[in-house]
């Protein structure tokens, strides 16, 4: 007998055998087009040549390495990253997954600040480790695990400044915020909430925390999703998913004064900075920059929100769309499960996002051929009925 995946999801009912770029196939040859994309992890598009290419060659050289020594995947990465990073944050850490990520933040911030209270928004995700998942709204996630949670969270309502001041105070240690919100609905923050949290975090000496595993890298049509709002640099900035296009990777981002408070001890991961996710980020670096990458995500989220504008502006079961960039949501006034499922009959992948949204995440290298084909299949899907 063979072993058994655990499976915490249904699943999907098909079997992929082959993935390039923004399609994919399964076993019997049809072809797909990608905008579940492994969660928005293959931003760059599946096995993006530029990508495939450095972590080859770096398996021809090194391919573990722990954080305690150099090398050169190390060496060739810190020169790069001033290039997508603001200089109040050139120090990182590397480790496997966002969860990770976020709970190197949590520690890191509980430790420079010696308090203990943390403020994370109502809708948010950030992961489901034990710390990460205490930050994390959806009691469909939190409810198993309730028990073993960290208690001193506090959950805001994400966009609504007026309570900032009141739930923001001299105990809060952190304040973690998604500058888009992925998993809880696609939903940005306005350029005043984000302003207005930053300024809060900075009045009382709390430490300010940027979620932006899932729209980070390019997705939103900036580098950073905080920077297409307007909103000032973090004081951690966390990011993973598209970073390694497909490699297991997370990067926490880290000013100095957090750097100073490091303790040795504290934190470390076997597999942190390990050579070959170290190379596959430096190919995604190439590519984000070397493809105005950033560009391209605005340019084609707009003529994204144009076409839903055009293919589902009278469909009664649609609430809202919203394009962010290439962080896309339609909201409908239902479940949206059927919908997805019939999608991928359509030959679309998407996946849910909230209790009512359908999300996609196309790859930057989709085109606009893709995109008119993913909202027309969409359309049909909402109007014919499933
Ligand atoms: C904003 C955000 N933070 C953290 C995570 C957790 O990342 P991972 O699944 O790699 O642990 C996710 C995953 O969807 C996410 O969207």
């Amino acid at each position: 007998m063979n072993a058994r995946l655990l499976r915490f999801y249904p699943p999907r009912g098909l079997k992929i055998v082959k993935a390039y770029m923004q399609y994919v196939w399964d076993d019997k040859w049809n072809k797909y087009l990608d905008y579940y994309n492994g969660y928005g992890v293959g931003f760059l598009g599946h096995r993006n040549p530029r990508v495939v290419a450095k972590i080859v060659e770096q398996l021809g050289t090194l391919m573990i390495n722990s954080p305690s020594f150099d090398d050169p995947a190390k060496e060739e990465l810190m020169a790069k990253l001033p290039k997508i990073l603001p200089n109040t944050l050139l120090n990182v850490y590397f480790q496997n997954s966002g969860a990770e990520a976020v709970e190197l933040a949590l520690k890191l911030a509980l430790h420079y600040t010696n308090r203990e209270k943390v403020v994370a928004f109502k809708r948010a995700f950030h992961g489901r480790t034990l710390g990460a998942l205490s930050l994390t709204w959806g009691s469909e996630y939190r409810k198993p695990s309730e028990r073993a949670l960290y208690k001193n969270v506090v959950f805001a309502d994400f966009n609504s400044v007026e309570e900032l001041d009141k739930v923001i105070d001299e105990n809060t240690a952190a304040v973690f915020v998604e500058p888009v919100q992925g998993e809880g609905g696609i939903n940005p923050a306005t350029p005043e909430f984000m302003n207005a949290v930053a300024r809060r975090a900075r009045e009382v000496g709390a430490v300010l925390v940027y979620d932006e595993v899932q729209a980070g890298f390019g997705r939103t049509g900036y580098v950073w999703a905080y920077q297409g709002l307007g909103a000032p640099d973090p004081d951690v900035l966390l990011s993973g998913k598209a970073i390694g296009n497909g490699y297991p990777v997370s990067m926490v981002a880290v000013s100095d004064k957090i750097a100073e408070s490091v303790v040795p001890g504290m934190h470390g991961s076997t597999y942190g900075a390990n050579p070959v996710a170290l190379a596959a980020v430096s190919g995604a670096v190439d590519v984000l920059l070397e493809d105005e990458v950033p560009k391209q995500a605005r340019e084609k989220g707009k003529l994204f929100q144009e076409m839903l504008e055009e293919k589902l502006k009278d469909v009664k079961l649609v609430r809202d769309y919203r394009a962010i960039g290439l962080m896309v949501g339609v909201e409908l006034r239902v479940k949206p499960g059927k919908y997805i499922e019939a999608l991928q009959r359509e030959g679309v992948l998407s996946l849910k996002a909230g209790t009512t949204v359908i999300r996609f995440l196309p790859p930057y290298v989709t085109t606009s051929e893709d995109i008119n084909f993913a909202t027309e299949r969409l359309r049909k899907v909402l109007v014919s009925g499933v």
